[in-house]
């Protein structure tokens, strides 16, 4: 007798659906986070890890970083790592070739100093790795907190769940809440925020010349002084091969501002290919935003990258700040100086709370929010 299948092949099971939920709800309610499993010695990841296509680590990388990115004798490409102290007209040059075609670059020889970088990172990790008592007081999902730790903020909409532990928070413009930030890392947090701030202007200016923009400071600020900072701890997986530590995304915002430690994991889409962002001591990464490839009608790029799961027993710990325009509800859309006859605007004027909405609603998985405000 012919079977009959209760549901086309095509369909999710209803019962296979709901045991997946029931345990991906155990799991979030657990708050142990997904360092919790791996405290617990467990060699086989939850079914709800594991993902259709997980990334690889690309064997292919060499970790030399400072190479031209469009140099005829190395054709593969490399995100670039920028001397700051070379002279201005030299980085205005070099910051718009990298955000005109990879969308991400690194900057040594800054004014932040390498104690700062090393000091947020290791008292980010020491909060990961705080007794799990003491760091479930902010396990939530509750977002009005202000900051939150959590596994995953789409855990309940991707498709599979990716091996990583994050802590965010909002630092700007409306001020921290500091009663949600564990007490060992708040002081940390504000110096790397000031840190960030100072960067971010002279990066930002750099950027807005580099589109033959010509902005004051104050104006500039307008366009990046919301920030939000999310901090990911990806431990060791046991099955690295079979998740993600971070699934393919864009970022929003204009600019996100990235420290890492030493561990390899973060990669950029360059055409078909993925590229290692190699950690390379005291550099600062950065990397295009949806909202400046918006704002530069398409001169900026904002690039899809992704983390593939930790297999070292290191962890890889990263704190990116995505920095925004302040006000949510001003409209956002090409620069004026960027559209002409030839070069009309691209995209259509939005929200930031617009965009902020559909952001979060949303898969991390997929295609980049720019198409939905393309003309
Ligand atoms: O962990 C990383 O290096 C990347 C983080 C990232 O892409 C993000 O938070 O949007
Ligand atoms: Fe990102």
């Amino acid at each position: 007798m012919a079977t009959t299948t209760a549901h086309p092949p095509s369909q999710p099971d209803p019962t296979s659906q709901n045991t997946r939920l029931q345990e991906i709800k155990q799991f979030d309610e657990s708050k142990i986070g997904v360092k919790g499993l791996v405290d617990r010695g467990l060699t086989t990841i939850p079914s709800f890890f594991i993902h259709p296509n997980p990334p690889e680590q690309n064997p292919k990388n060499s970790p030399a970083a400072n190479v031209d990115p469009i140099s005829k004798l190395d054709p593969k490409p490399t995100i670039p790592v920028i001397d700051f102290s070379a002279p201005r007209s030299a980085l205005v040059d070099q910051l718009r070739r990298a955000s005109s075609s990879l969308g991400f670059f690194q900057i040594i020889n800054h004014s932040v100093p390498p104690s700062s970088i090393n000091k947020i990172l290791g008292s980010i990790q020491q909060f990961f790795e705080l007794p799990e008592e003491k760091k479930m007081e902010y396990y939530t999902r509750d977002m009005t907190r202000g900051a939150a730790y959590s596994t995953n903020f789409d855990l309940y909409q991707s498709k599979a769940a990716s091996w990583r532990d994050t802590f965010q928070m909002g630092l700007s413009p409306n001020p921290p809440k500091w009663e949600n930030v564990p007490v060992t890392f708040r002081e940390a947090v504000a110096e790397w925020d000031k840190q960030v701030a100072k960067i971010s202007e002279e990066v930002m200016g750099i950027l807005c010349e580099g589109l033959g923009l010509e902005r004051s400071d104050d104006e500039l600020k307008e366009l990046w002084d919301g920030r939000v900072m999310a901090t990911h701890y990806y431990p060791y997986c046991p099955q690295a091969e079979l998740t993600a530590g971070l699934t393919s995304h864009t970022d929003p915002g204009l600019l996100t501002v990235l420290v890492q430690n030493e561990v390899l994991g973060l990669q950029v889409k360059v055409g078909e290919e993925w590229v290692d962002v190699v950690p390379v001591e005291g550099a600062i990464v950065f990397n295009i935003g949806d909202n400046f490839q918006i704002m530069s009608n398409d001169q900026y790029k904002s690039v899809e990258h992704r983390v593939f799961a930790n297999p070292l027993r290191n962890p890889r710990v990263s704190i990116a700040v995505f920095l925004t325009p302040g006000h949510r509800d001003h409209l956002c859309g090409p620069f004026p100086e960027l559209i002409s006859a030839e070069k009309p605007a691209v995209y259509r004027q939005f929200t930031l709370s617009d965009y902020m909405a559909r952001f979060f609603t949303k898969e991390l998985d997929g295609k980049t929010l720019t198409n939905y405000y393309r003309i």
